[in-house]
């Protein structure tokens, strides 16, 4: 198997003196969909946010097998890692095409790809992004990260709160996206997470319970009840219900 695209070794992280990121140790190999998963609140958020130095931080982060957990956030976003973060902000403000304008960092943006994954955006281009739906701004917000050559996807929770046909939408559009850069994917419907990912990271109390193939963690309801908190494995259902926010 070729190198990992991102190696994260005993990261911890604090937010205003509390350590909510404890030892964190996984891989995220060079393709395809990583699932981090968890119960709300064990703080799948702060470690992405770890990982790109948002937070404070300690313990090794590797990107393509360099050290990138002493480098400022803008420098581990210029190596190619580009976030797409909980709460899909757009510029509301600006049009479809402006905010994907503005999201360009070189003189190679990818805006066919961007144009074939969301044909939705292409009829919408001279549209005010805030007049959009939460599903089409969840893709605007995608599109900013894709439109760049990255090496690796943080997408945080990118389904959240919308309706169950924009889920589908939006999973095919980060499967046919996961052909071309590894992701690394905080995602709480089960439904996705079976239809997208290869790999999981189960985080509990801000350390790794449980890593492993995809499968292992879904064709076993134990596992699912004791790491994600529901009962049952049925399509579309929410690994959140039933926990407080
Ligand atoms: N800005 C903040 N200030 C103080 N505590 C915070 C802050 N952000 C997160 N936390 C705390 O850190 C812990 C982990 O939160 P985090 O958002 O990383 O979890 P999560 O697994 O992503 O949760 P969710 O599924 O709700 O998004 C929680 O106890 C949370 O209350």
């Amino acid at each position: 198997m070729s190198e990992p695209i991102l190696v994260v070794d005993r990261l911890s992280g604090r937010i205003a003196g509390q350590q909510v990121v404890e030892d964190v140790s996984f891989e995220v190999p060079a393709s395809g969909v990583t699932a981090l998963l968890g119960r709300n609140g064990v703080g799948k958020t702060s470690t992405i946010k770890s990982i790109l130095g948002l937070i404070e931080r300690t313990g090794e982060v590797r990107l393509a097998g360099t050290r990138v957990d002493r480098l400022p956030t803008h420098r581990i976003v210029q190596r190619g890692v580009g976030y797409v973060p909980e709460d899909r902000e757009v510029f509301g403000a600006l049009t479809v095409g402006e905010n994907l304008r503005l999201a360009e960092r070189d003189d190679r943006p990818r805006r066919e790809l961007v144009d074939r994954l969301f044909p939705d955006l292409v009829e919408r281009r001279a549209q005010r992004a805030g007049t959009l739906s939460g599903g089409q701004q969840q893709m605007v917000s995608l599109a900013r990260a894709l439109v760049n050559e990255n090496r690796l996807l943080l997408v945080d929770e990118p389904t959240k709160g919308l309706a169950p046909r924009i889920v589908d939408e939006v999973a095919a559009a980060l499967a046919e996206a996961a052909r071309t850069v590894p992701i690394l994917l905080v995602e709480q419907n089960l439904h996705v997470i079976r239809a997208l990912a290869e790999r999981v990271v189960v985080l509990s109390g801000g350390r790794v319970v449980f890593t492993g193939a995809a499968s292992d963690l879904l064709d076993d309801e134990d596992r699912i009840q004791r790491y994600l908190g529901v009962h049952d494995a049925a399509e579309g259902q929410n690994a959140s219900e039933g926990e407080s926010r």
